[in-house]
C-alpha cells in the first residue's frame, strides 16, 4: 500500500473513500495511527480559473475553521502546480451513504443533524459564501455530529457529462448523488444565487430525513422533474407526521418564492430546534 507525504509528514493509505473527476479522497493513518482524510486533486488537466477556485475553497475552509465545529477540520495542505493535498479530519460516513442505508431516522438524531447543518451553512453565509449545491454528500458524520466538507466554491474538473442546467451560470451534475436526489432550488426566480437557495436544498435534505425520499423523487424523467420543481402550481406533498414543528419547518423551507422562504436565522430560532424530543 502507498504512502502520501504532506509537508514532510508521511501518511499510510488505508483505502480510497471516494473519487470524482480528478480528485480522490483517501482514509489514511499517520505514524501515531491517528486517522485522517486526505483529499488529492490532480491539477495537470485544470485550467487557471479552476486552480484559482480550489485555492479560494481552501482559503475559506482554512479561515472558517475557528468559527464552528460544524466545518470539517483542515489540519494542513500542500499546493503545487500539479497537485493539491488537503489533510482533514475523517468522518465515519457521509450523510448520503448513511441515508441510503438507513430507512428510518430517529427523531432526536434528525433534529440534531438539522441543527448541525443549519449552523454550518449559517457560518458560510455570514462570510459571504452561498453553497448553492448542497446535498447529503456534502456532510459527513464525525462521532455524533454532522460537518460540512466543502463550500461549493471549487469547480468540478472535467464536469461529468450527465449534467442538467440548474441555472444559466451553474450546471448541476446528478451523478454525485447515486440516486438522482434533486436538491436544486427552483431556478425560475430571476436574480443572483441567494442564501435562500441553500435553505431550499437543506429543506430537501430534511424532507429526505423525514419521509425517506426527496420531494420530487417520484418523478423519474429529469426534465419533467425540473419543470415540476419550478412549477408554482405543483403542490409538494407533506404527509401528516406527529412532529408539527418539523412539518412547519419543511413547509417553510420548500416555498418556491425565495422572498417568502424562511431564512437560516429564523430557522435557528424555530420551535423545532428547542432540543426537547
Ligand atoms: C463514505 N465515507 C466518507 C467518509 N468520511 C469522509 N469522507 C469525506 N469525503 C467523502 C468523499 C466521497 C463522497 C462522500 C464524502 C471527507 C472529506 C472530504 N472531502 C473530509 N473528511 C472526510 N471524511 C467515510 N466513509
Amino acid at each position: 500500500n502507498d504512502c502520501i507525504t504532506i509537508k514532510g509528514r508521511q501518511f499510510f493509505i488505508l483505502k480510497m473513500i471516494g473519487r470524482g473527476g480528478s480528485s480522490k479522497v483517501y482514509q489514511v493513518l499517520d505514524h501515531k495511527k491517528q486517522m485522517f482524510a486526505v483529499k488529492y486533486v490532480d491539477l495537470e488537466e485544470a485550467d487557471a480559473q479552476t486552480i484559482e477556485s480550489y485555492k479560494n475553497e481552501i482559503e475559506h475552509l482554512n479561515h472558517l475553521q475557528q468559527y464552528s465545529d460544524q466545518i470539517i477540520k483542515l489540519y494542513d495542505y500542500e499546493i503545487t502546480n500539479s497537485y493539491i493535498y488537503m489533510l482533514m479530519e475523517c468522518g465515519n460516513l457521509d450523510l448520503n451513504t448513511w441515508l441510503r442505508n438507513r430507512k428510518t431516522v430517529n427523531p432526536l438524531e434528525r433534529k440534531y443533524y438539522w441543527k448541525n447543518m443549519l449552523e454550518a451553512v449559517h457560518i458560510i453565509h455570514k462570510h459571504g459564501i452561498v453553497h448553492s449545491d448542497l446535498k447529503p454528500a456534502n456532510f459527513v458524520i464525525v462521532n455524533a455530529s454532522l460537518k460540512l466538507i466543502d463550500f461549493g466554491i471549487a469547480n468540478r474538473i472535467q464536469p461529468d457529462v450527465t449534467s442538467i442546467m440548474k441555472d444559466s451560470q451553474v450546471s448541476h451534475t446528478f451523478n454525485e448523488c447515486p440516486e438522482p436526489l434533486v436538491y436544486s432550488r427552483p431556478s425560475s426566480y430571476r436574480g443572483s444565487i441567494s442564501p435562500k437557495g441553500d435553505v431550499w436544498s437543506l429543506g430537501c435534505i430534511l424532507y429526505c430525513l423525514t419521509y425517506g425520499k426527496t420531494p420530487f423523487q417520484t418523478i423519474t424523467n429529469q426534465i419533467t422533474k425540473l419543470h415540476t420543481i419550478i412549477d408554482p402550481a405543483h403542490k409538494i406533498e407533506f404527509p401528516e407526521i406527529s412532529e408539527k414543528d418539523l412539518l412547519d419547518v419543511l413547509q417553510r423551507c420548500l416555498v418556491r418564492n425565495p422572498r417568502e422562504r424562511i431564512s437560516i436565522a429564523e430557522l435557528l430560532e424555530h420551535p423545532y430546534l428547542q432540543l426537547k424530543p
